[in-house]
């Protein structure tokens, strides 16, 4: 019998095992318990905020904790052997921390290792699952892929050199690939940004000061400005011109100053991924599995919003507290009805005895406060 794989648990393990090796100098048997925290922290980031043992919001800050106490304990044991070198980014930090003036200390150092062990891991595995998904389900892109690897194959000096820059520059159909698929994906559910003035967008003025979201994904599969947007298509980023006039509307990785820092390595990665796969690699799907869509987004009629000029253009305090006031009660409805269950395992939580042993110690404590005293 062939050889089988469970695709995103299989991506999983080796996103995370290689950066936490890279980053913290975890070798893969200890940094799964790691992952697991960061696990819990990313499937709760987008839940009703609510502090209490069973929630998706609970299991969040409680795998945040986690993984920021396996950190500043990590952190104070190299300290302690400063001589020890491990490779990893970890020793550059010591170095800096140990230095004369030091541009960082230990809580900023701690912040980045847990900020670049999730941005690399939470979003990188997802892309590529998606990616190797499409690529499956696409024959065709896969035999363009095969013949462009095969080609710079062909023209290696030795069969034992790596993958080099140069190759990387030439690979023209594997970087629509990763455009394509990058596209597709939309891990980033949404970029955060406050307005500095008021702004003007589609007849409508945003306040200055009001933090906005802006969502990717409703951009990505727009029709209006990707034909066919869920057509998994690398061929639409073939023609020069049209290409440029795309990439003014993509924006997986965010834009302007505070693009992803990880965007350029995230491309490589995507592209070294696809070298090996096709290069060393034949699959075949067996048990199958489904790429899930929030519909509301990919409807154009409700991503393009009211044409400009057609309805009120801006609210006013009173509609604004009344509107958000009607969402927190809706929010409160779908929590207590259970409607909330896209987050949450109820069956979990209520076979989970220790969450009773745990919930009687934290009854008489204001959850919120002890959260954030401690932090
Ligand atoms: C497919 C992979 C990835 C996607 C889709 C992605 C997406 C994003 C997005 C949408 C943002 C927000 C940008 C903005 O506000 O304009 C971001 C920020 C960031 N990403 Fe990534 N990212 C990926 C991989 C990575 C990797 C591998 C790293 C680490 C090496 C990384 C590190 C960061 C950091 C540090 C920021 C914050 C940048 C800042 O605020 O200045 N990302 N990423």
């Amino acid at each position: 019998m062939n050889p089988s794989i469970e695709v995103k648990d299989g991506i999983s393990n080796m996103i995370f095992d290689l950066v936490a090796k890279k980053l913290i100098g975890f070798k893969p048997t200890k940094s799964r318990e790691l992952r697991k925290n960061f696990q819990e922290f990313f499937h709760g980031m987008v839940s009703f905020p609510i502090y209490f043992p069973g929630t998706s919001f609970y299991r969040c800050m409680q795998g945040r904790r986690n993984v920021q106490k396996t950190l500043t304990d990590l952190l104070k044991e190299r300290l302690s052997a400063p001589g020890e070198k491990y490779n990893d980014l970890i020793d550059q930090i010591i170095e800096e921390l140990q230095s004369e003036n030091p541009v960082i200390d230990v809580n900023f150092a701690i912040d980045v290792l847990s900020a670049l062990l999730f941005a690399s891991f939470a979003t990188l595995s997802s892309t590529l699952a998606v990616g190797f998904k499409f690529l499956t389900d696409n024959p065709k892109v896969v035999k363009e892929l095969k013949e462009e690897h095969t080609t710079i194959l062909n023209k290696r000096g030795s069969l034992n050199s790596g993958f080099t820059w140069e190759e990387y520059k030439s690979l023209m159909f594997t970087s629509q690939v990763v455009n394509e698929i990058t596209r597709i994906s939309n891990v980033a559910p949404g970029i955060f940004r406050r307005t500095l003035a008021d702004v003007k967008v589609n007849g409508y003025t945003i306040p200055a000061g009001w933090l906005v979201m802006i969502s990717p994904m409703a951009v990505h599969l727009n029709p209006t400005l990707f034909e066919d947007p869920l057509e998994f298509n690398p061929w639409r980023w073939t023609d020069k011109t049209k290409q440029s006039e795309l990439l003014r509307n993509y924006m997986p990785f965010g834009g302007g100053i505070r693009l992803c820092l990880g965007a350029e390595f995230s491309k490589l990665f995507i592209a070294i991924f696809i070298h090996v796969l096709v290069t060393e690699y034949r699959w075949k799907e067996i048990k199958g599995g489904d790429v899930l869509r929030i519909s509301e987004m990919v409807d154009s009629n409700k991503t393009g919003g009211s044409p400009a000029g057609t309805s009120k253009q801006t609210l006013s305090a009173e509609e604004m507290d009344d509107q958000l006031e009607q969402f927190t009660s809706l929010m409160q409805q779908k929590f207590l009805s259970g409607e909330d269950f896209g987050h949450m395992d109820y069956s979990r939580i209520d076979n989970d005895e220790m969450l009773d042993d745990h919930w009687s110690k934290e009854a008489n404590y204001d959850a919120g406060e002890k959260y954030f005293e401690e932090d």
